[in-house]
């Protein structure tokens, strides 16, 4: 009797990696699009699938020649881009875990990155910047298919010889709450299990351009790379640079015909502010996908407004099992909306509600802290076990299975169709004067006050202990300037004064802000979201 050879038989057999997903040629045609590059000029750069899978076969090539062993880290330095995605599908080929970090990254942190994930090597594109590398570190530049050794990495006497699923597919390093960063460890296997409850949400198709606009070291835009690749779609890797000027990003996004643009909620606030009939005359434009953070109701409505019939899916997760869910916002808008719903975990995962006492909370209307059940989960903390063992805790419906699930630290309530609503991050709770007060119900007031299109409440410490309110406005430029009885203009500090008792006609004094400043924008943190110790500190 023959043995049945289970490689021979199933070469997918040893599990699915990153590459074998986003590479499957029954996903896509070889002659379609697999990248499309804007320039900035109105030209753009056109990378098919075949053209891809053979820059992926040099890098990998290359990689393979330098006998690291599986699992050893590659430090990839790079923009997104055509270039960038080949190397970290190589990497995943080669079995090499890369750890993506931006070309902004200043040297200190960067430095601290190295001395955590101790990498064999420092990839960086050719016309990259980086120098001052610690000795010792293998260096190389990558470009248009050629792997340049600058600096050899050292040969490792290989302890481990076979790839596996469960080897982390990437370190994505996150900014810890106690200031070190904390690098989250996803395998191939959590990544691709991921993708796949994903794809069910049908978000994306072939012929479809996917516009990321996020920075490779979020893992927002290996969620979009997975997305289109996956779905035999173009990713579009929009340049932080074009992100940021309204004009030139909507330029980007019309030159490439992008049908989906995948951010945060800030990238479209300027867009609405300064450029709405451009947005409006952007007729590729079918869908938007956004995470992060809420996006602000009243600049959600208006870019409805502007591109009426739009798909909107609002995406929460975390990066320690990539996202979570994605729930259509309604079209349209109800009026009297309060907040939106994230729906339920992707396909093959479920979230939980555990109250303060550790129980699960069953049924609708009862706050708790989210709990994630998922096989997307991430590995640990880069070295850290103690961070590890906090958010992968034993599964609160049967402790005793071993089985672990993540505790996102988020608050939810479930509505009455099984959807859940985000209710804000546990440690946004604040107490003010001896009250708890959630940041996000004061914001939803201030959003609600005509012509407020963003809105952020932040604890400010009182000199003797404790804090006190303050809260950061967004106006429209066109909202009617608030007039008092006599008819004139209110002056911004009287407008902060009609907010406070806007605010004191719904909440109760302790959460009303002692401040509120006026902002023609809110400062964003490097992966675009709303820099809270930014708006702390400069108080
Ligand atoms: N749609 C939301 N509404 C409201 N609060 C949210 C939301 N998405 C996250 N968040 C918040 O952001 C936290 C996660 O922050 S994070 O670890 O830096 N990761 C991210 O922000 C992006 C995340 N990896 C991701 C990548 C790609 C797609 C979706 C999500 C969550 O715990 C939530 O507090």
């Amino acid at each position: 009797m023959t043995v049945y050879d289970e490689q021979a038989a199933h070469p997918e057999a040893t599990g699915e990696f990153l590459h074998d997903l986003l590479l499957d040629p029954r996903r896509h045609t070889s002659h379609d699009p697999a990248v499309v590059e804007p320039t900035g000029s109105g030209a753009v750069t056109v990378t098919t699938y075949a053209e891809l899978r053979d820059t992926v076969d040099a890098y990998a090539r290359r990689l393979m020649s330098l006998a690291l062993e599986p699992g050893a880290r590659v430090l990839l330095e790079a923009e997104a881009g055509a270039q960038s995605v080949a190397v970290l599908l190589a990497c995943s080929r080669a079995g090499l875990t890369f750890v993506p970090v931006s070309p902004e990254t200043p040297q200190e942190r960067l430095r601290g990155l190295i001395d955590a994930a101790r990498p064999a090597l420092h990839l960086q594109a050719g016309a990259g910047t980086r120098t001052e590398l610690p000795a010792g570190l293998g260096t190389a530049r990558f470009d248009n298919g050629t792997l340049t050794v600058e600096q050899a990495p050292h040969p490792a006497r290989p302890r481990r010889h076979t790839p596996s699923v469960t080897d982390p597919a990437y370190i994505v390093f996150t900014s810890g709450t106690t200031g070190r960063p904390k690098g989250v460890v996803m395998s191939h296997r959590s990544v691709t299990a991921f993708y796949r409850g994903m794809l069910a949400h049908r978000i994306a198709a072939p012929g479809d351009r996917v516009a990321s606009t996020s920075p490779l070291h979020f893992d927002f835009s290996l969620l979009n790379i997975g997305l289109a690749l996956a779905s035999g779609a173009a990713v579009v890797p929009v340049p932080q640079r074009l992100v940021r000027w309204p004009r030139h990003f909507l330029r980007a996004l019309a030159d490439t015909a992008a049908t989906h643009v995948n951010g945060v909620p800030s990238i479209w606030r300027q867009v609405l502010r300064h450029e709405p009939a451009r947005l409006a005359a952007l007729d590729t434009l079918r869908s938007v996908l956004f995470c992060g953070e809420e996006f602000p109701l009243p600049e959600l409505r208006r870019l409805r407004e502007l591109r009426p019939g739009l798909r909107i899916v609002n995406c929460y997760g975390a990066t320690e099992s990539m996202a979570c869910s994605f729930e259509d916002v309604p079209d349209p808008i109800p009026a009297d909306l309060e907040r939106l719903s994230i729906g339920r975990a992707h396909a093959g995962a479920e979230l939980l509600l555990v109250d303060e006492e550790g129980h699960v909370v069953d049924g609708p209307g009862i706050p708790g802290e989210m709990y994630l059940r998922s096989p997307a989960l991430f590995t640990g903390y880069w070295d850290d076990p103690e961070a590890t063992r906090a958010a992968l805790v034993p599964d609160p419906l049967c402790p005793e299975s071993g089985q672990t699930v993540l505790r996102t630290g988020d608050l939810a309530v479930r509505g009455a169709r099984g959807e859940y609503y985000f209710l804000g991050r546990s440690d946004s709770q604040v107490q003010i004067n001896g009250n708890r007060v959630e940041l996000g119900e004061v914001e939803r007031r201030l959003l609600q006050y005509p012509g407020a299109t963003a809105a952020t409440a932040v604890p400010l410490p009182l000199p003797g202990g404790g804090s006190r309110l303050a809260a950061f406005v967004v106006l429209s430029p066109d909202a009617t300037p608030v007039r008092d009885a006599g008819g004139a203009a209110r002056q911004p500090d009287d407008i902060s004064g009609a907010l406070r008792e806007f605010c004191a006609r719904a909440l109760p004094a302790y959460m009303v802000p002692v401040e509120i400043r006026l902002l023609d924008a809110l400062p964003t943190t490097p992966n675009g979201k709303v820099d809270r110790a930014a708006l702390t500190a400069a108080h």
